[in-house]
């Protein structure tokens, strides 16, 4: 009986063909039991520099590559694609079975051969070579071949070596990023090896090389697995990590770690797996914290969690919360039932204490003021606010104001004393004070997922949930998209990262064309990282291609929404699935109107303020709520000027020019994490004149 293999990156492609292409790849390869399949329907390909490269035929347009031994039945689907660039991939192509680990190995030989002349260029112009700390044995011991080796020792900086990516073997290239990034080749032996042992393999043996090759292909045993595999194709990073990943998700720290990264490079995924690791070397239920800002993505943590660790007793052991849940637990176990009041309702109590202090300043900068300068940096008392760093605060303040302020917040604080009310931030403030108390910390390990948008209160309590010892805290963030403006620093919250940093550049959601055009909306920004540095999106790529977003501007309302209608339909058409399709506006009333054009069109939507996305329906959210999700074509709706930036949440500039600065980054940054909830297509429309936030060209 044939076996059939299915090539991992494949999979990742599968995802994005339409439905009845995806069927009749299914229904052709459904047969492969068949023992007279392989004979009956594999075709030659003209001048192929691997004739183990064949093709099938799947329809009268689509073309599957398979690799098909010389002798024994093994074979692997490795691509689906048109026709002429089926053949096309197959000519540059060679496979191999690698000597030392005995895996399967693709390669873009002809890509690697045209290259190498101007690596060779570039490299004699210099003496700084990115492996030069790495011998020939050492890489030859990890699998890296005579063609491969060449190539590496051509290489000069990271970038060459990621541009590489999509030609070399992807096991030889996991093993260059682990060395290039300082792993010592133990440690990536570790990583690519797996369960395998080093030997002398047998390169014409393509069927062994198949069983030990879990992390390439996987084997499907009959229709019904195969049908399990095209399925769930998105549930492959399960298995699969990149190096860098697999670093930070699996090393042993000695404190606190920071992973940061654009968009896409897969930062939860390094925390699912972090959590998944200190879980299952624990052995107490509920010691590892998985925790975000909010709570739905809080949800959908817990969610990728139950899918990814199959283990109960290890599920037990995790802990799912956002901060303002624990914040709270631990404050109603001391003091009862807290009643928090709403942003209106402080406003009120500002307002009051601004009439009774006859205070000069507006509720909105003194809201400001006390949560930015006071709670961030747990002042107590007047000499403390008298010299304390007003950090991202512009307006000037002489010693006669700061007094006035002090007054205000004062009475503030008194005023909701008496009332016995709280707000989410003192909540926080309290059981951050009743945990640095407690001797036995409720955590043995803490893992943040979206830190850059936890306030200073909340990496307060967070400290001081967890004792200061070896791989107690790991926090992944990305400053880009930080949409609550809250900037810390890490060290002075008694958080001490140095030394302990990664940066993850490679996208694995959105397409080059969509990631580019979304970065360029921050060019120019000085984007403060966590820890008194500044973040960088320099490095971060995808290796997917596709359209560019499409500008669609329209002269009312009306016309916008029939245009979202259109465009939707055309994607519902080409085979996206309605759960696929993603609605951004900047407000919720937006979305309800977008959502309802396309309801009165007949196509089935449900709004993410209300339920979690819904199978079989298009999902309409805010750009906050896109927060964390992703969608194969996304619309971003409403981008008039006068909607984005909101004017809500923009400090006026004659209150305070930083505030109002920074204001209008966070409202750049908002609309650059909706843009990148797109994995194929996004589309951008508004109707009068354009947001400032847009690029010159879709102003003009
Ligand atoms: N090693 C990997 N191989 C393949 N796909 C991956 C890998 N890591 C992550 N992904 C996929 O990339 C997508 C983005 O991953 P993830 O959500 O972890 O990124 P992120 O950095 O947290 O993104 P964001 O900050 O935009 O929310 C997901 O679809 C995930 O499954």
């Amino acid at each position: 009986m044939p076996t059939l293999g299915i090539a991992r990156e494949f999979l990742r492609e599968f995802g994005k063909l339409q439905r009845p292409v995806q069927d009749k790849v299914y229904e052709t390869f459904a047969k492969f039991e068949e023992a007279t399949f392989a004979g009956i329907h594999l075709e030659t390909i003209r001048n192929v520099r691997d004739p183990r490269l064949r093709s099938i035929r799947i329809d009268q347009f689509w073309r599957g590559i398979v690799l098909a031994p010389t002798s024994g039945d093994a074979y692997v689907l490795l691509r689906v694609l048109p026709h002429d660039d089926a053949y096309q991939w197959a000519r540059r192509r060679t496979a191999s079975v690698n000597r030392v680990t005995g895996g399967i190995e693709i390669r873009d030989v002809v890509s690697m051969e045209d290259r190498m002349p101007r690596l060779e260029e570039r490299a004699a112009t210099t003496t700084t070579r990115l492996l030069s700390g790495v011998s020939d044995a050492d890489l030859r011991r990890l699998g890296i071949d005579d063609q491969v080796l060449a190539f590496a020792r051509t290489l000069t900086d990271h970038d060459q070596l990621e541009t590489a990516r999509i030609m070399l073997p992807e096991p030889q290239y996991d093993a260059l990023v682990g060395l290039a990034v300082g792993m010592s080749p133990e440690e990536v032996w570790a990583e690519i090896a797996d369960t395998l042992e080093p030997g002398d393999y047998d390169p014409d043996d393509v069927t062994a090389a198949l069983t030990r090759s879990s992390k390439q292909v996987v084997l499907v045993s009959g229709p019904e697995e195969l049908m399990e595999v095209f399925s769930y194709p998105f549930d492959l990073w399960r298995v699969y990590l990149h190096p860098v990943q697999h670093r930070v998700a699996y090393g042993d720290f000695s404190g606190p770690v920071r992973v940061t990264g654009g968009p896409g490079t897969g930062k939860t995924v390094a925390v699912l797996h972090r959590a998944k690791h200190l879980a299952e070397r624990s052995t107490r239920d509920r010691s590892v914290l998985v925790t975000t800002f909010t709570k739905t993505l809080t949800g959908s943590l817990e969610d990728q969690l139950h899918t990814l660790v199959e283990d109960d007793a290890v599920l037990r052991r995790i802990d799912v919360r956002h901060v303002d849940q624990i914040a709270n637990q631990v404050v109603t176990a001391a003091h009862g039932r807290v009643g928090i009041l709403s942003t209106d309702e402080q406003r009120q109590v500002w307002r009051t204490v601004i009439g009774a202090t006859g205070a000069g300043f507006t509720d909105t900068f003194l809201a400001q003021e006390w949560r930015d300068v006071v709670l961030a940096q747990q002042i107590a008392d007047l000499d403390g606010y008298l010299a304390a760093r007003r950090r991202g605060r512009g307006r000037q303040l002489g010693t006669r104001q700061k007094e006035q302020v002090w007054t205000a917040v004062s009475a503030f604080v008194d005023e909701l004393r008496r009332r016995d009310r709280w707000t989410y931030e003192t909540v926080c403030v309290e059981a951050a004070r009743l945990l640095a108390e407690r001797p036995d910390k409720p955590y043995q390990h803490i893992v943040v997922d979206e830190g850059q948008d936890l306030g200073p209160w909340g990496w307060r309590l967070l400290r001081a949930a967890v004792a200061e010892s070896g791989n107690d805290l790991f926090i992944a963030a990305d400053a880009h998209q930080r949409i609550y403006g809250h900037r810390v620093s890490l060290r002075q919250l008694g958080i001490n990262i140095t030394g302990r940093s990664a940066r993850l550049t490679l996208n694995y959601r959105t397409t080059a064309e969509i990631l580019g055009w979304s970065i360029g909306l921050l060019r120019g920004q000085e984007i403060d990282a966590l820890n008194e540095d500044l973040d960088t999106l320099a490095g971060c790529r995808s290796d997917v291609h596709g359209e560019p977003p499409a500008l669609r501007p329209a002269m009312s309302e009306r016309e916008e929404s029939q245009a979202v209608v259109e465009d939707v339909r055309e994607w519902l058409a080409a085979g996206v699935e309605p759960d696929q399709v993603g609605i951004a506006a900047r407000t919720w009333s937006q979305v309800a109107s977008a959502l309802s054009a396309l309801d009165r069109a007949g196509l089935p939507t449900t709004s993410l303020a209300r339920s979690k996305p819904v199978a079989g329906r298009i999902s309409g959210a805010t750009m906050h709520a896109m927060k964390g999700l992703e969608f194969r074509s996304v619309a971003v709706v409403g981008l008039g000027e006068e909607s984005m930036p909101s004017p809500r949440a923009v400090t006026p500039i004659e209150e305070d020019p930083v505030a109002h600065e920074l204001d209008l980054q966070q409202e750049r940054c908002l609309l650059f994490v909706a843009c990148t909830r797109a994995r194929e297509t996004l589309r951008l429309s508004w109707h009068g004149v354009p947001s400032s936030l847009l690029p010159p060209e879709a102003r003009s």
